[in-house]
């Protein structure tokens, strides 16, 4: 799920553009003066704070000040000096930042039961249907069997091969809306964005949406609202700024337009079953989208072990597709294409791997993916430097445990840096640099969650379960640009294509959009 997010099933990033508003500070200064006694006794005692490195924290608002925008890179600054496992109090929520394999594996491995939990988010609450979703929501047995339906049912692998279709339809029109742009430059970042909203919306809900801008707005909206910072799960006492800020009335108006939304799309596809059934027809007989796969799901219910598949959670399920999905793919996709822009060598190899492998054929099947290696070299290496979720989905120790030596009590809050592990140099050859080759050895690390200095996608009972859909995506959408064109940087945009800040942001995207010319390419038999 999409997206440097913290609450978002993505969201690592917390932050701050509340609490960086000079009035909410004024009110922490003068609260933290008038509560500093009674606070203090609210802290956990020096005796138990000392078991976990920490850096001092503020009453009120714990270790807030010391994060900014991009919390993988406060986590990865504050872990240079307190080690790999340290404790934060975000506001009064005590939080660990691991930041080494070896911990990250007792997290997802050795104690995955133990921290299988999500922490609670108001937000996600609200607009998850009081988190019936799968990220967000607690563990047990409403999550198992969400997870379930998603693994088995909506992202299995025989699902996703039906959606190559699907995938290959709208690369093949993403590469017609490039070449009638020739020689213009194009915003090539914006065309992906559609491109994958285009793919999922297909995939979920059976048809396209990219047109309609309410839904593109209702959309992002909702990625803002889950990557905010509300004062209520935070400094609980502070909650009423969640309503003077207007966060509250956001989070309401969104979710009655994303309700009535997906209330519409159930109805139509309501329709659609039973018009199949009265005339007789064979109910989708080439594709069959989320909804439809949801719908029998429910219908079928007591074959699915008892669990009850109801409304709330289908509209919970489908809406989160959109937000762990679109834009995680997205920003993998933006982010590989930066980089090969910005290392001419490693290009021209993806391309002529791809032409060699291709030919003037635009099918990409998965044999020719399967002869792609040093593509698939180049989505790793993408990953590991720019991991979408960085510091994956917060866990939550769901019962008092050790870790490292350290004590480590139930309610604790889990962030895993992935982004400073898959650039520490204790596993990795030259880190700060973009080199597919460490990917070809024999030995080379895989991001299935077996390796633990390279797990962008999670691992353990919460990983994530669209790994086959997204690699598909990206590869074949990847081959086909590849394939189809040469790619130039107009002279007038080459810093900003060229430099790879971060936007902050529900994922770590890239801070600038990629300007850039595409030349058609042709073989040289077909000239
Ligand atoms: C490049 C693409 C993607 C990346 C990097 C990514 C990454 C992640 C990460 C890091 C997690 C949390 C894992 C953990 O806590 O250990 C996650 C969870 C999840 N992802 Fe993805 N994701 C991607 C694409 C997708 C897609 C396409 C879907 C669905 C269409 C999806 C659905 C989910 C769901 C439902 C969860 C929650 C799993 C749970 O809590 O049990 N993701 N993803």
């Amino acid at each position: 799920m999409a997206v440097n997010r913290q609450s978002l099933p993505l969201n690592t990033n917390i932050m701050v553009p509340i609490l960086s508003s000079f009035t909410v500070v004024i009110i922490i200064v003068i609260l933290s003066k008038l509560h500093l006694k009674k606070t203090r006794n609210l802290l956990p005692s020096p005796k138990t704070r000392n078991l976990l490195p920490s850096p001092p924290a503020l009453p009120i608002i714990g270790n807030l000040h010391q994060l900014g925008p991009y919390l993988h890179r406060s986590f990865h600054s504050l872990s240079k000096k307190y080690g790999p496992i340290l404790l934060l109090y975000l506001g009064s929520i005590p939080a660990i930042v691991i930041s080494s394999a070896d911990l990250a594996e007792q997290v997802m491995k050795t104690q995955d039961l133990t921290f299988s939990t999500r922490p609670p988010s108001s937000i996600a609450n609200r607009l998850f249907y009081n988190c019936s979703d799968i990220a967000f929501a607690r563990y047990g047995e409403h999550w198992r069997q969400m997870k379930r339906i998603c693994v088995v049912h909506l992202l299995s692998v025989k699902m996703v091969q039906s959606f190559r279709s699907v995938i290959d339809e709208e690369a093949s029109l993403l590469l017609s809306n490039i070449k009638a742009a020739w020689p213009s430059p194009l915003n090539l970042s914006k065309m992906i964005r559609v491109l994958t909203n285009d793919i999922i919306c297909r995939v979920a809900l059976g048809k396209k949406y990219s047109g309609d801008d309410g839904f593109r707005e209702m959309i992002k909206e909702a990625s803002l609202l889950l990557g905010s910072f509300p004062m209520k799960d935070y400094i609980p006492r502070l909650s009423w700024v969640d309503k003077l800020s207007g966060l509250n009335a956001r989070v309401k108006k969104n979710f009655e337009m994303v309700d009535g939304f997906l209330e519409r799309v159930l109805q139509d596809h309501a329709v659609r079953r039973e018009e199949d059934v009265d005339g007789g027809r064979e109910h989708h007989e080439e594709f069959v989208d989320f909804v439809d796969v949801l719908l029998s799901q429910n219908k079928n219910d007591g074959t699915s072990g008892g669990f009850r598949l109801d409304m709330d959670s289908i509209k919970a399920l489908i809406w989160e597709m959109f937000a762990a999905g679109t834009d995680t793919i997205y920003i993998t996709i933006e982010w590989i294409l930066a980089e090969l822009i910005t290392h001419p060598s490693v290009m021209s190899k993806a391309q002529e791997e791809v032409r060699r492998v291709l030919g003037s054929s635009q099918s990409v099947t998965e044999e020719a993916l399967n002869k792609m290696d040093y593509l698939k070299a180049v989505i790793r290496e993408a990953l590991r430097m720019h991991p979408p979720v960085p510091t994956l989905v917060p866990r939550e120790a769901m019962k008092v445990t050790e870790l490292d030596g350290y004590v480590i009590p139930k309610g604790t809050r889990v962030f895993i840096n992935v982004w400073t592990i898959s650039r520490d140099p204790k596993y990795w050859e030259k880190p700060e640099e973009f080199w597919p080759e460490r990917f070809l050895k024999s030995n080379s690390v895989d991001f299935k969650g077996q390796n633990f200095e390279f797990t962008p996608f999670g691992s353990g009972r919460r990983s994530c379960p669209g790994i086959n859909f997204s690699t598909l995506t990206i590869e074949c959408v990847l081959a086909k640009l590849l394939l189809a064109f040469d790619w130039e940087v107009p002279n007038e945009n080459k810093n900003e294509v060229h430099d790879m800040s971060e936007a902050f942001g529900m994922s770590t995207h890239k801070k600038y959009n990629l300007l850039l010319k595409a030349k058609p390419y042709s073989f040289p038999s077909a000239k």
